[in-house]
């Protein structure tokens, strides 16, 4: 009996392994705050820094945008236009290529910074599905001012950023999105104590040498380690 079930176990075996692979675990902080709150300003000053990727949702849809024969162009087009949050496929899809893509080319980068993401509860869901077993949120870097701030910064940044949102009648849209969408993301996630609130009213300088965040990045960049997520 027995040495029949270790028959049948070893001869399945070499099939098992054959399908199973070993894929390394993103350690992921997510980074919020409303439009022109310095998010990817201080992301790239982090990347600097510390050893994390830098993933912004809203710059990988403008590429997503700009690229020969995508077949959601229009679509991310009209969304950011309106100030409105792409559905979720399409955004976790080129979040997901870009998080392997980079730990593919180097195994050591597995801490990512997901700057813009997640938007709304279609976001929330759109992890859950896709990434909730294979990358750990260990925060969320909340980048916290005042409407007023965040406009008037988008509103200077429009000047030269060629952005097609950028402009009044679009903040107004995406401050609504904001207050109504990304709020409760972040209300959620404070209430399993995942948020860290930086005070992003202050001067670049300021910000990126807030004591609070830095100690936060250095603990992550030397503590989380590297893990696997085993795919059959
Ligand atoms: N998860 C996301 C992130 C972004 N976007 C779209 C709608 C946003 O209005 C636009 C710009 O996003 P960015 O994060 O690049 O914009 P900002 O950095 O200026 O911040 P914010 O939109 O908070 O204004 O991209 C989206 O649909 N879904
Ligand atoms: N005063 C101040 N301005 C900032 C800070 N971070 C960014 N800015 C300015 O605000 C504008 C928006 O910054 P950005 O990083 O694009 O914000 P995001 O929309 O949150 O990604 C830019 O023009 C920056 O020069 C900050 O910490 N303090
Ligand atoms: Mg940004």
């Amino acid at each position: 009996m027995i040495s029949r079930l270790v028959g049948n176990v070893s001869q399945k075996l070499p099939n098992l392994f054959h399908r199973v692979s070993l894929m390394m675990k993103p350690q992921v902080v997510f980074v919020l705050g409303g439009p022109g709150a310095g998010k990817g300003t201080q992301c790239s000053k982090i990347v600097g820094k510390y050893s994390f990727t830098h993933l912004s949702a809203g710059d990988l849809l403008r590429e997503e945008r700009a690229r020969e024969g995508s077949e959601y162009g229009g679509l991310i087009d009209t969304y950011i236009k309106e100030g409105k949050i792409v559905p979720v496929e399409i955004t976790i899809s080129l979040l997901k290529k870009a998080m392997e893509d980079t730990m593919k080319k180097d195994e050591q980068k597995f801490r990512f910074l997901i700057d813009g993401f997640p938007r709304n509860e279609d976001n929330l869901q759109g992890w859950k599905k896709a990434m909730d077993d294979n990358a750990d949120v260990k925060f969320v870097l909340f980048f916290d001012c005042s409407n007023e701030v965040c406009i008037n910064r988008c509103l200077e940044r429009g000047k030269n950023s060629g952005r097609t949102d950028d402009n009044r009648e679009s903040l107004t849209k995406r401050i609504q999105t904001y207050l109504q969408s990304t709020r409760p993301v972040i209300d959620l996630y404070e209430k399993q104590g995942k948020v860290r609130t930086v005070d992003a009213s202050r001067s670049v300088e300021e910000v990126s040498t807030c004591s609070h965040m830095l100690s936060l990045l250095l603990l992550a960049s030397r503590f989380w380690f590297k893990r696997h997520v085993i795919l059959f």
